[in-house]
């Protein structure tokens, strides 16, 4: 169907609008005309994902020059997979009615793990296994290089670019894949209850001291198996550096790339040249802040802040200049670097925990050095001062006003819809009371209460013994998720969503094919 969007035709391939997509449309086109951020929430299965793009894909085709890309950013790969049917469902609509599809150019990001088609490298379990030999593939391989550059080309050139949160949010990936993206852009978070979880994962360091040890360090700086042919690509190389750093001074000032947190102003600014290495201090159990931890570095292996702040940048470059076949065999010693920048980066918003036993052996002195963001603004400020609209949305954001504090943004528009029951749907059920009569509530209070645990675990094993298809059952935490899944009884195979996305997606898939009874 086509209707007018508050003036904007939108083309929108299904034959009726539910009236929460209609609102939900009005308020989007109301942040796009603003040029300013969004925070929108609609239940889940309501179709935002198609609303979302229907009125932006209208949007950028009937106003080229106000909004120009849109980056749709979702959280695992089936979440993706499904925005790109959506999206091909979409152009199809607009060839039928129109006879041709949008002349826009679409770019769908998985991640290398899941594009590898090579026999042996696609069986790695681990990404950074993967990335590691899909590197060398790609050194051996003069084509595949070409692949990579005309990837990151298209990314910059594309009108709709979909791939996961990390390519924005996570600086040392956004440095690479989205520093160059265009400004007039509207950047969608779909599925972004999460959003500050994501923030401060991706500015946080584990360091155990499996990463220190020396035995490591050293294997995977033999296995790295570098040469250097002459100091002169060398000098080269730091010269290149030096300029480069300059050179990102500049873009920076006159606002042509994404800013990295990782890299603010003072470091850009400062430029001295000495190589850095990194010293762990090892104590008991302490939390300190960044600027304790220095002062500890600096007294213990006599190495001051400024140093320490290249390290990352320095570590990188040195390997581009030795020209390391496979730098995941450097992971380690990238990690420690990639402390030391971020704690002589930063002295607030991060704190330093060292734990010293690991919880599954407590009695074995194994320490765990935590550097953790505790401030999810750090990682979103970039996007939010780079992006003419940031649009964050999902199903449950509440309470909706934490957002724009946690995030530190001012939305244009801020709004929640509810689901209208017009057409078929669940119909909702509310238990107060156990079968022994006892009340049940998930608030925190009881959520340890054995009696509330068991009445839920009985209504579940219940409900689950009962109905023919599978059971959808949402935890109010994760922890709350383990420790009643723990004292179950099971009837039915259970897919339990984790916090992690990779390992989410890989349950999904069985999942999925349960649910539809596909033998895919
Ligand atoms: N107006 C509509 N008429 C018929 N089907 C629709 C309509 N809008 C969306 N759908 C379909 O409903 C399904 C659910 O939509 P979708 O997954 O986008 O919801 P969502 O709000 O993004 O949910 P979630 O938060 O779980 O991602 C999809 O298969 C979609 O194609």
């Amino acid at each position: 169907m086509k209707l007018s969007v508050d003036g904007l035709l939108v083309y929108f391939p299904y034959e009726y609008i539910y009236p929460e997509q209609y609102a939900y449309m009005l308020e989007l086109k109301r942040a796009l005309d603003a040029k300013g951020h969004g925070l929108l929430e609609m239940p889940s299965g309501t179709g935002k994902t198609i609303s979302l793009l229907s009125l932006i894909v209208a949007y950028m085709i009937q106003n080229p020059h106000h909004v120009r890309k849109l980056i749709y950013c979702s959280r695992t790969v089936p979440e993706i997979e499904k925005v790109l049917e959506e999206l091909k469902n979409l152009f199809k609509y607009y060839e039928s009615a129109q006879g041709e599809k949008p002349n826009l150019v679409g770019v769908v990001l998985s991640s290398r793990k899941n594009l590898c088609i090579h026999p042996e490298v696609s069986r790695e379990r681990e990404g950074k296994l993967v990335d590691g030999k899909y590197y060398i593939t790609l050194v051996m391989a003069e084509k595949k290089i070409m692949n990579k550059y005309t990837c990151l080309f298209q990314i910059i050139h594309a009108e709709i670019v979909v791939y996961s949160y990390h390519y924005l949010l996570d600086p040392k990936i956004a440095e690479v894949v989205s520093k160059e993206l265009n400004k007039e852009a509207v950047v969608v978070f779909d599925e972004a209850h999460n959003i500050d979880n994501v923030c401060i994962d991706s500015l946080s360091v584990k360091i155990t001291r499996r990463t220190i040890d020396k035995k490591t360090m050293q294997t995977s700086l033999w296995s790295c198996d570098a040469t250097i042919e002459d100091s002169a690509r060398l000098t080269a190389e730091y010269e290149q550096m030096v300029e480069g750093l300059r050179e990102a001074a500049y873009a920076r000032e006159t606002d042509a790339i994404l800013g990295n947190p990782v890299l603010p102003d003072e470091i850009l600014n400062a430029l001295p040249g000495v190589p850095a290495a990194v010293h762990r201090v090892h104590k008991d159990q302490a939390a300190d802040t960044a600027r304790g931890f220095l002062k500890d570095v600096a007294s213990r292996v006599c190495i001051e802040r400024k140093p320490l702040r290249f390290c990352a940048s320095r570590l990188s470059s040195l390997l581009r200049t030795l020209r390391v076949p496979d730098p995941s065999t450097l992971a380690a010693l990238t990690l420690v670097t990639h402390l030391a920048t971020l704690v002589s980066t930063y002295t607030k918003g991060f704190v330093v925990i060292i734990e010293p036993f690991d919880d599954k052996t407590p009695t074995v002195s194994n320490p765990i050095l935590h550097f953790s963001c505790m401030d999810s603004s750090i990682a979103m400020r970039p996007v939010f001062a780079r992006f003419q609209s940031v649009i964050i949305t999902s199903g449950t954001l509440s309470p909706l006003d934490m957002y724009p504090k946690i995030l530190d943004f001012n939305p244009v528009v801020m709004s929640s819809f509810t689901m209208t029951l017009a057409r078929p749907c669940l119909l909702p059920m509310i238990v107060s009371k156990g079968s022994d009569q006892v009340a049940i509530s998930s608030k925190y209070e009881t959520r340890e209460d054995v009696a509330v645990i068991r009445n839920y675990g009985l209504l579940l094993v219940e409900i689950s013994a009962c109905v023919p298809d599978g059971v959808v059952c949402f935890f109010t935490s994760y922890l709350y998720l383990e420790s009643v899944v723990a004292s179950l009884q099971k009837h039915k195979l259970l897919f339990i969503e984790t916090q992690d996305s990779a390992e989410t997606s890989v349950r999904e898939r069985p999942r999925r094919r349960a649910a539809v009874g596909s033998p895919r």
